[in-house]
């Protein structure tokens, strides 16, 4: 999916033109209340509107709170003054007589106001086909949501962290489990609930994500089978652990989706791909999207794929760090304070990273940019096909995907 660009028009609407501010980079915004930039992702519209729904954003700007009503696109002309006539908005008995686009725009961006209630809300369509996801999107209101997480460890921690700071999770609709306190401090400042008991997190969740370490997988699978009904969404984040294997362990009919993260989900930089299990409909992909946009680049691909983006990204993100440290070593050698080094070996990555992903370039093109024909870059780049970094980095990602295969198998 491509990435959304800074929509001009964006600022004729009321609601966001008191704060929205245009930046350089097409691919972001600043909001003049939050001192704050944020990006717009593959979300567009739906990043400012989810930014203006921020906590922080919240408390700012209070004066805007009643024309938030407004914030879906087809109510961009209405002005804050007219949606104020409609005082008690909570009550208000709301229809829709077709299921399209435009309907499903207007509802989605009054029920993001948090002002009105779900259960007033009714959609007709001669068919279903268009009314799944008016359920699914009403259902999938995230603020109401219960979301379980099973284990307490690094990986939950990231995901945990990436979407409560989108604003849109409620902390206390989340719980972790694990067997010892060791790892739970973290999440209770995050504000979220802990226990030891993990058919508590089930029975007390909606969605749910299996984040214990691989070869633990099958045993918390039948501890937890009897609790799980057709109502969940269960979600594994385990290296190699197969849609086949969840499904066979769980309940018939459970809804199983496997997910491959990596650790920048913490801070909101992830890139994660997703698969559905045989019973998880369009619309639970669309859930978990939406939960965990704010974590990064969420993509949807067959199964067969995760394992390949475990070796890629889930452990590419450790092949980076690898590279990062030698990088300041090789500073240090030169002469370079070690402190300095590594920040400025982190401040590289970091913006080698953003310039490939924000430019759309391919990196051999920027490789060349980089290039002065006699210079430094082309030396020392030659030393590193000397040492077959190319080849043992596509080794490394080969062996951590036939290790996550392997994994998969047992
Ligand atoms: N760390 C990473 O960067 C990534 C990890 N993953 C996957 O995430 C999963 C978790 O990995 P990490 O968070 O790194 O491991 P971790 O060791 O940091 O966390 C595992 C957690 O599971 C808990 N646990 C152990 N037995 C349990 C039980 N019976 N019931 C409930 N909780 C139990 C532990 O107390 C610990 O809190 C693994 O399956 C891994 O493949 C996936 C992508 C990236
Ligand atoms: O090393 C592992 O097994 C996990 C999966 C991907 C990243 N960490």
């Amino acid at each position: 999916m491509g990435k959304c660009k800074f929509n001009e028009n964006w600022l004729d609407n009321p609601v966001f033109a008191p704060w929205l501010v245009p930046v350089k980079d097409v691919h972001e915004a600043r909001c003049k209340l939050c001192k704050k930039y944020f990006k717009l992702g593959t979300m567009g519209v739906k990043a400012v509107e989810s930014h203006m729904q921020s906590a922080k954003h919240k408390s700012v700007d209070k004066t805007t709170s009643i024309s938030h009503f407004c914030s879906a696109p087809a109510c961009t002309s209405a002005a804050p003054s007219q949606c104020k006539m409609e005082s008690d908005l909570t009550e208000m008995k709301i229809g829709f007589i077709g299921a399209g686009n435009m309907a499903f725009g207007i509802a989605q961006g009054i029920l993001m106001s948090g002002k009105v209630n779900r259960e007033n809300v009714k959609v007709s369509a001669p068919s279903s086909n268009n009314l799944g996801r008016f359920q699914c999107k009403m259902e999938s209101d995230l603020t109401e949501m219960k979301i379980g997480f099973i284990g307490a460890g690094n990986m939950a921690f990231g995901i945990a962290q990436g979407i409560l700071m989108s604003g849109k999770v409620n902390p206390e609709n989340v719980k972790v489990s694990a067997p010892s306190s060791n790892n739970l401090g973290r999440f209770q400042e995050l504000g979220v609930a802990v226990t030891h008991s993990n058919s508590e997190v089930v029975t007390g969740s909606r969605l749910v994500f299996m984040a214990v370490k691989p070869h633990l997988v099958p045993t918390v699978l039948c501890e937890i089978a009897p609790f799980v009904t057709q109502q969940h969404v269960i979600v594994s984040v385990a290296a190699g652990i197969t849609l086949a294997t969840l499904e066979g362990l769980l309940p018939p009919d459970s809804v199983v989706m496997r997910l491959m993260p990596n650790l920048p989900c913490m801070v909101q930089e992830g890139a994660l791909l997703f698969s559905r299990g045989s019973r998880a409909r369009p619309e639970d992909g669309s859930l978990l999207r939406g939960l965990l946009t704010p974590c990064g680049l969420v993509e949807e691909g067959p199964e067969t794929w995760i394992d390949a983006h475990t070796g890629l990204s889930g452990s590419g993100v450790a092949f980076v760090y690898l590279f990062a440290e030698a990088l300041a070593e090789g500073g240090v050698k030169m002469g370079m304070p070690s402190a300095l080094a590594h920040r400025i070996a982190a401040q590289t990555v970091l913006g080698a990273g953003r310039l490939l992903r924000d430019s759309g370039k391919h990196p051999a093109q920027l490789r060349s940019d980089v290039c002065t024909p006699g210079g430094t870059t082309i030396f020392g780049l030659h030393e590193l096909e000397r040492g077959g970094l190319r080849a043992t980095t596509m080794g490394a990602v080969e062996a951590a995907t036939e290790r996550a295969r392997e994994l998969g198998k047992k």
